[in-house]
Formats: structure tokens, C-alpha cells, sequence
């Protein structure tokens, strides 16, 4: 399987890292990007191919993933628009895969000249160790095959879950595409925690990784729900209960569904802006 990127930035680093040596070598992986420190970092790590910009590799890939940032994608799309209409001269029709926040599958497909084969995914950086999960929704012009090969290349990385109804990516956005940077926020908050508390950096660092590491694990491998496992560490007038009760009274769970919120309402918002043109 021939892959394209478009877009050799943070989250495809990410998805390369899974993929390259795994599910298809390096070298049916190409990288298009302006940026020649990141290209030859992709390049050197993984024996990608790489162009600044897209040009013959593009129109010969079976996969072409859009990840630049939403706010260009009306531009990268009339930049592949010609190697697109290519591919279909030769009677190809590669899959698009898009990991942009935002955009809608109409709008793209629209900016692509009513190009069909569209699959949305909204994947997280853990794919760069195989621990992602992406949600992903299928456009009406997408062969069972080229959904099977979507759904390949993202498990590669991680876990996928195919969602019905492309409104609610919006929602898998919120909670699993920008969530590993709350629960980047809150392991900061223990590790500042632990040091005003007196631990050194290092003692904090560890113990809060492992923490993390150990709990979620934890919660995925224990029959009891979540709730209930926190109900066993929270001892009736312990530290836990303490603690659970000052977040509480601080509105911290609150807070947080209200920003996971704030999230998915501005997918929406980036999609309805950006869609206009
Ligand atoms: N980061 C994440 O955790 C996640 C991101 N996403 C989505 O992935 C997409 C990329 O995000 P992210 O990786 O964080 O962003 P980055 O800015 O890290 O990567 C985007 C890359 O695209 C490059 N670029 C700009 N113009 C072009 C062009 N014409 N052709 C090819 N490449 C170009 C950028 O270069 P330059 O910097 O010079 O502009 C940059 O290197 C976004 O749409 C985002 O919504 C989805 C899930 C998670
Ligand atoms: O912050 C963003 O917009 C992107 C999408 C999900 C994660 N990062």
C-alpha cells in the first residue's frame, strides 16, 4: 500500500512512527511538507520518501492522508486537486483519508471537485507508540475495500471506533483527539503538586507516570467500572476523600466536562467557518 501525507507535522510524525516498517515499509511512504528539518528527521527515522511539495509520488499513492492544519485545507486541496483528477485519468481512485479537526467531508469533497472516496478520522498522538485510538466516519462514495484499508492503517497505530453520523466527530475530537493533552495537564498538576509538597522533580515525575499508567491500566483490565475503583481508594475521612471532596467543591469535574465541550463546539465552529469557502 502506497501512502501520501500531506502534512509531515505532529500528528503525522505520529501516525508514520506506527506505520512505517509495520504496516507497509518506509518507502511506500511519502511525505509532503515545506518544512526540509522535518522532512529528513521523517526521512532518516522511518526511510520515507519526501518532497516539499506534491507532485508525482501523490498521484501514484493508494492513501493520500490530509494532515495540515484545518485552516489551509481549502488550499491544500486545490493543490492536490490536479494530481487527484491524474490518479482518476489513470482509472485510480485513491482513498482520502483527512485527520483535520473541523472539516467536513462535504466541504472537502466539494473542494475536491466532487471527489467521492473520503474517509474522516480524528486520530490522538498516542499512535506514535501504537496506543492511539481513532474515531472514523466513512463518506457515501467509499468501497468496502477502501474502508478495510482505512481501517488497517489506523489500527496500526492504535484502536479505531467508526461512528455513523459525521456530526459526532466533533465529539470523539473533544474526548479522544485533544485528550491526551488534558491528561497531559493533569499529570503537570500532580508532578507541581508533588513538588511544593517537597519531592524532588524527579520523585514527582515518577510517581505521577506511574500512577497514570498504573490507574488507566487498571480501569481497563478491572470488570469494576470506573467509579467504583475510585470508591475503593477513597477511604471515609481519608486523604483520598479529602482530596475528591476540595475537587468537588472546586467544581473540577464540572469544569472539565464543560471544557471537553468547549472542544467539540469549536470542531463545529471550525468546520461551519472554514467550510464557507
Ligand atoms: N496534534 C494532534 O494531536 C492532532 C492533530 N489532528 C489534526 O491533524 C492536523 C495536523 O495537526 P498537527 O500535526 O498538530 O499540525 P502541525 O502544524 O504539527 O503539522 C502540519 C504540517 O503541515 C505543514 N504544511 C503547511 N502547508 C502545507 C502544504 N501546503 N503542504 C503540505 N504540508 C503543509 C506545516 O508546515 P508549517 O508549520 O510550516 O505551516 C506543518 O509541518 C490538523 O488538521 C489537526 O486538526 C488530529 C488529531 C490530533
Ligand atoms: O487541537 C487541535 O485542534 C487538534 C485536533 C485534536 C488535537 N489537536
Amino acid at each position: 500500500m502506497k501512502i501520501a501525507f500531506i502534512g509531515g507535522g505532529n500528528m503525522a510524525a505520529a501516525l508514520i512512527a506506527g506505520l512505517a516498517g509495520k504496516l507497509t515499509a518506509g518507502a511506500n511512504i511519502h511525505v509532503v511538507d515545506p518544512n526540509p528539518a522535518s522532512l529528513e528527521k521523517l526521512a532518516r527515522d522511518y526511510g520515507v520518501t519526501v518532497a516539499g511539495a506534491a507532485g508525482a509520488p501523490v498521484s501514484a499513492a493508494d492513501v493520500l492522508v490530509l494532515a495540515v492544519k484545518p485552516q489551509i485545507m481549502h488550499e491544500v486541496t486545490q493543490q492536490l486537486l490536479p494530481l487527484l483528477q491524474a490518479a482518476q485519468q489513470a482509472g485510480r481512485t485513491p482513498l482520502v483519508l483527512s485527520i483535520a479537526a473541523g472539516i467536513r467531508a462535504a466541504d472537502l469533497s466539494r473542494w475536491l471537485g466532487g471527489y467521492a472516496a473520503i474517509v474522516r478520522t480524528m486520530p490522538n498522538t498516542p499512535a506514535l507508540i501504537g496506543m492511539g485510538v481513532t474515531g472514523m466516519v466513512a463518506s457515501s462514495g467509499v468501497t468496502e475495500q477502501q474502508r478495510d484499508a482505512a481501517d488497517r492503517i489506523l489500527r496500526a497505530v492504535g484502536d479505531t471506533v467508526w461512528i455513523d453520523d459525521e456530526s459526532k466527530i466533533d465529539a470523539v475530537t473533544a474526548v479522544s483527539g485533544s485528550g491526551p493533552a488534558y491528561v497531559f495537564y493533569f499529570i503537570e498538576a500532580m508532578q507541581q503538586a508533588a513538588e511544593e509538597l517537597g519531592l524532588t522533580a524527579e520523585q514527582g515525575k515518577q510517581l505521577a507516570m506511574a500512577t497514570f499508567t498504573g490507574a488507566a491500566q487498571l480501569a481497563v483490565q478491572s470488570a469494576d467500572p470506573v467509579g467504583v475503583l475510585r470508591e475503593k481508594v477513597t477511604s471515609k475521612g481519608g486523604t483520598t476523600y479529602a482530596a475528591l471532596t476540595s475537587m468537588e467543591a472546586q467544581g473540577v469535574k464540572a469544569a472539565i466536562v464543560t471544557a471537553v465541550k468547549a472542544a467539540a463546539a469549536r470542531g463545529k465552529e471550525l468546520g461551519e467557518q472554514l467550510g464557507a469557502a
